[in-house]
């Protein structure tokens, strides 16, 4: 059966990546079609490393390009990812591809336990992960990744004193915490805490990210707008709990992210401590703070609703410890898991319908 380059595009240009409801070839998805004498190879760049959709995506190539190349030809297919980003050629921060924030409306719903989990698992899927705690009312990031004690270097690069994150589970971090003793931290005013913020942006040394998450205080305060006026900020997470006060002042959270002023797109919501579920009987919930909270916010405002992590005794411990529960496995650790594969998909929807993309 005789064969060109031509129609092996052709064939994967009726591929679809599911999420991004586009075909493979327009997306700019495959690399490096080759063919030779019995064999035909491929690679499949897929926009996040922790794709659910690999196998399907993979099988849906072979059974596209089978068609072409008949029974006898051995077909080879490599499977790879890249980070998709909106901020090529940034001036700040040209290295970090997506800058997410994680908000919330009230404090204490567990948005800074929900940003270290994601940020260890997204760091687990195989992506590069940094982390900024701005929260200043109550930096617990150093808690929960045990590195209360520790303090950035600082180093010389081009003439000039740059930041150099911490790193702890694959994940690199700065806290506002570590500016500050933590009893001290709430003695923070809003506008030195927004100059320690930029400063996290401007001078300190990131490298390449595919991700860098701003853990953000609760509320709405100074620091999110010196964030939205630093950077440009891919999307906005925002964690609540089911219960209805926490659903009211996340509601102004999200409110706040969609103003025309700060128009940051939402990504979606976390519901938090959706039930609680004692750790040896897995399978009984018990709705204590309500049901239903976060995912009827998420309907009205036609945003995603990423996940739901359950109120676990051991998330709790884990936090308190400074071992995140997403690296000590079991339900907990799958729920944090599941919800990092959706944001980043999420985040890849969402620059899929910005970019164009050149043709393979
Ligand atoms: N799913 C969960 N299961 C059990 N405990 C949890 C869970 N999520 C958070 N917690 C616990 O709840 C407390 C508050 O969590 P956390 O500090 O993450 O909240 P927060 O929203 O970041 O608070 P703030 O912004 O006010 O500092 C912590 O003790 C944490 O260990």
């Amino acid at each position: 059966m005789s064969f060109t380059q031509i129609d092996i595009t052709k064939a994967l240009s009726t591929v679809d990546d599911p999420d991004l409801k586009r075909d493979l070839i327009s997306l700019g998805m495959v690399k490096d079609i080759k063919i030779s004498t019995g064999k035909v190879s491929f690679t499949v760049v897929l926009t996040t490393p922790a794709c659910p959709l690999k196998e399907k995506i993979r099988q849906d190539c072979e059974d596209a390009v089978r068609q072409v190349v008949g029974e006898e030809t051995e077909i080879d297919i490599f499977m790879t990812s890249s980070v998709t980003s909106l901020r090529d050629n940034a001036p700040l921060l040209p290295g970090v591809k997506n800058i997410i924030a994680i908000a919330s409306g009230k404090g204490g719903v567990g948005k800074s336990t929900v940003t270290s989990n994601l940020a260890v698992a997204l760091a687990q899927s195989g992506a590069k992960v940094g982390l900024i705690d701005a929260d200043i009312y109550g930096p617990s990031i150093p808690t929960m990744f045990n590195c209360e004690h520790e303090q950035p270097s600082i180093k010389q690069v081009n003439g000039k004193n740059t930041i150099i994150p911490i790193e702890q589970y694959g994940v690199k971090l700065i806290s506002i915490g570590f500016l500050a003793p933590p009893d001290s931290a709430i003695v923070w005013r809003g506008p030195m805490a927004s100059s320690a913020l930029k400063q996290f942006f401007t001078d300190a040394d990131w490298g390449d990210l595919d991700y860098l998450l701003i853990d953000l205080p609760p509320g709405t305060s100074d620091i999110h707008l010196t964030l939205v006026q630093t950077v440009p900020v891919t999307g906005a997470v925002i964690v609540t709990t089911p219960q209805k006060v926490a659903i009211a002042d996340a509601n102004k959270g999200l409110a706040m992210f969609k103003q025309s002023q700060i128009n940051v797109p939402v990504l979606g919501i976390v519901q938090n401590m959706a039930y609680f579920t004692p750790e040896e009987l897995p399978e009984n919930k018990y709705y204590i703070f309500g049901k239903d909270g976060g995912k009827n916010l998420a309907d009205k405002y036609s945003v995603p609703l990423l996940g739901e992590i359950p109120l676990v005794q051991g998330i709790r411990e884990s936090g308190d410890s400074g071992l995140p529960a997403v690296l000590k496995g079991g339900p907990a650790a799958e729920a944090f898991q599941d919800l990092a594969q959706t944001l980043a998909r999420q985040i890849a929807i969402r620059n899929a319908e910005k970019i164009t993309y050149a043709s393979a």
